[in-house]
């Protein structure tokens, strides 16, 4: 590492650490003060929402730091994710409901921390038949509980309790329904960001009739795109098709550790999400995940402005 670089990773971290610890140091100060007149709590409100700000800024500013930690994170292929996955339910006796409650609130976390809900209200959250379809549903219940108008398309429900009880919380939290995909227009002129939530890891290439036109309307529109875990329509390990629609997210957040198709990404937001990998499974599996800041969901991996 250069001297520039080296100053440059210490001045990053120096500044991501404090801005964490005044951010807490804040946090706390909320919360002693939730009794006090209205005025004062507004003022710690506005401050929270600067120094979460900053946090988000330093996170950016330290790239250099995030490029580091990038060299020895470990992108997992198809079968890797799959093992890690089995292990969490088979040996650390998880059930699908626990982890898919975790990944979707992590998926809230950084859709609130890039977007903010005053800019970014209206979100359409594309939900396909697998868990990661419900890491979708579980995003757009907690996007409601933060502010968003989430209105979910579910083109092809799992008729599996968990399943049909994600839905049945979505509907009692007000979060509408829509049976047919908006076209590109529709899309652009009524939505301000995308959660695509259609296919995880377990997505085998060509995307089959059903999706193809889903996928081409994404790929088509210009509203910025989050992906849960993996672009949709992208191979776990090569990444974007050639010969069918390829989307293009502006933020991928990756859930327990990226998947080899993450190198190429190119959209400004890597974050990582699904803070509950036991250390004996990361250490297993050599996974090198980077330490999330504080009580945080999601650590920024990466981030071009
Ligand atoms: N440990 C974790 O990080 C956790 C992650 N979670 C999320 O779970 C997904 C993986 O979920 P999984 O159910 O294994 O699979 P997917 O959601 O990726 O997709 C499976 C469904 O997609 C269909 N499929 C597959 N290929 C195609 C295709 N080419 N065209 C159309 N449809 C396709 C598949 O259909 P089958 O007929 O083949 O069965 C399935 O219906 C992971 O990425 C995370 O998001 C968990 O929430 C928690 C733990
Ligand atoms: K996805």
């Amino acid at each position: 590492m250069s001297v520039l670089h080296s100053r440059r990773y210490l001045m990053s971290r120096v500044l991501l650490t404090s801005a964490v610890q005044t951010l807490q140091a804040a946090r706390k100060a909320y919360i002693f003060t939730k009794h006090t007149p209205i005025t004062t709590i507004s003022l710690h409100h506005t401050c929270l929402k600067v120094i979460e700000r900053a946090v988000v800024g330093v996170g950016h500013y330290s790239q250099s730091l995030n490029t580091r930690n990038m060299s020895t994170l470990r992108y997992l292929n198809q079968d890797e994710a799959t093992n890690v996955d089995l292990e969490l339910f088979n040996e650390y006796q998880f059930s699908v409901d626990q982890l898919m409650e975790l990944a979707g609130l992590s998926c809230a976390h950084a859709v609130a921390q890039i977007y903010e809900s005053s800019t970014h209200k209206c979100v359409l959250v594309c939900c396909g038949p697998g868990n990661n379809g419900g890491d979708g549903l579980v995003c757009a219940r907690h996007l409601k509980l933060l502010d968003y108008s989430p209105v979910v398309y579910y083109p092809k429900p799992t008729n599996k309790t968990l399943f049909n009880n994600l839905v049945k919380q979505c509907t009692m939290y007000d979060v509408p329904f829509i049976d047919t995909m908006p076209d590109v227009s529709t899309l652009n002129k009524d939505y301000n960001l995308i959660v695509d939530a259609l296919f995880g890891f377990s997505f085998k290439p060509p995307v089959r009739p059903q999706f193809y036109p889903i996928l081409e309307t994404l790929s088509k529109s210009s509203v910025a795109i989050a992906s849960v875990d993996i672009p949709s329509g992208w191979d776990v390990v090569c990444g974007p098709p050639n010969d069918s629609p390829s989307i293009t997210p502006d933020m991928l957040i990756s859930l327990t550790a990226p998947k080899l198709c993450a190198t190429h990404f190119k959209g400004r937001f890597h974050v990582l999400g699904g803070r509950f990998v036991p250390p004996k499974l990361s250490a297993k599996y050599q996974l090198n995940l980077p330490d999330y800041p504080g009580t945080s969901q999601t650590v920024i991996l990466s981030s071009r402005q």
